[in-house]
C-alpha cells in the first residue's frame, strides 16, 4: 500500500520514525516534508499537497502530523474528497477507519511516545472500511454537500 506522510517540525522526528518503520514494514511511502528541521515552518505547506496526492491516489492512505494534529486534520480536510480523522488512541485510529472511512489520520507529534504513534498508524492502515449502511449513508450525506456547495 502507497502511504502519502507530511509533517511540520513539530513532528518532523515521529515523521522520520514512521518512515523508517512503515518502509521497513513493507509500506511504499511518499514523503511530502518537511525535508528538513525548520522551528519556523508551516504545516499547510506540506499537509495540503499530501492530501491531494492521496485524493489522487484512491488506494492510498495519509499520515498528516503536527504538534496537536489538529490543524493538519482540518487543512487536510479542506482538500475535496478527503476525510481525515484525528486520533490520540488506537480506538479512535480504528474508528476512523470502521464508522468515517477516512484515508487519512492525523496525529500529534508532542502528544503521545514514538511507539504509541506507530501502534495508531498501523490500526489505521490495517483497518477496514465496516460498510456499514448507516455508516455509508452518513458518508454519503457528506459527499452530497461537497459536491453541492464546495470547490
Ligand atoms: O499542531 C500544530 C497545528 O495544529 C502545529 O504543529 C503547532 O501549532 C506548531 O506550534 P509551534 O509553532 O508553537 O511549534
Amino acid at each position: 500500500m502507497r502511504v502519502h506522510i507530511a509533517a511540520d517540525h513539530a513532528a518532523y522526528d515521529l515523521k522520520e520514525f514512521l518512515v523508517k518503520e512503515l518502509t521497513a514494514a513493507g509500506y511504499d511511502m511518499v514523503d511530502h516534508g518537511a525535508h528538513s528541521y525548520d522551528s519556523s515552518d508551516d504545516y499547510p505547506v506540506f499537509v495540503l499537497p499530501c492530501a491531494e496526492a492521496v485524493a489522487a491516489d484512491p488506494e492510498s492512505r495519509g499520515i498528516v502530523l503536527g504538534g496537536s494534529g489538529n490543524g493538519e486534520q482540518i487543512a487536510a480536510n479542506k482538500v475535496k474528497g478527503v476525510r481525515a480523522g484525528l486520533a490520540y488512541n488506537t480506538v479512535m485510529a480504528r474508528l476512523a477507519r470502521e464508522h468515517n472511512d477516512a484515508r487519512i489520520v492525523a496525529l500529534g507529534g508532542r502528544m503521545q511516545s514514538l511507539s504509541d504513534a506507530l501502534a495508531m498508524v498501523r490500526v489505521f492502515l490495517e483497518t477496514p472500511f465496516s460498510n456499514d449502511p448507516r455508516h455509508v449513508r452518513r458518508l454519503q450525506l457528506l459527499d452530497d454537500y461537497e459536491n453541492q456547495h464546495c470547490c
